[in-house]
């Protein structure tokens, strides 16, 4: 099972995500996203999801419209993982391009 990231591997993950924030009272980090549209936003969720279930390890998200909020955290471990970081990675690079 992956291990929780500790602090300085929190921060020094977060410096290189910067469009994500810690979530208040809990071990997770969030990142809201708007789309042209529901079909954008939809086409995201979808290769997102893909990945995710590749990785065995999913998001919590809310979409409404043309957005798409999205909370990463370990479960199993209860907090931050390096499977967390690397889910917000490909989220990142899929949202940079839709
Ligand atoms: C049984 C299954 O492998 C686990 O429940 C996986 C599925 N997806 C998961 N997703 C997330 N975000 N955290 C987990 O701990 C997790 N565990």
């Amino acid at each position: 099972m992956a291990r929780k990231l500790d602090d300085d591997e929190r921060a020094a993950a977060l410096a290189t995500l910067p469009e994500w924030a810690l979530v208040a009272g809990r071990d997770a980090i969030t990142r809201s996203i708007r789309f042209k549209d529901f079909n954008a936003a939809f086409a995201f969720m979808t290769r997102v999801a893909l990945k995710a279930e590749k990785m065995d390890h999913h998001p919590e998200w809310f979409n409404v419209y043309n957005r798409v909020d999205i909370t990463l955290s370990t479960h199993d471990a209860g907090g931050l993982t390096e499977r967390d970081v690397a889910l917000a990675r490909f989220i990142d690079q899929v949202a940079a391009g839709a």
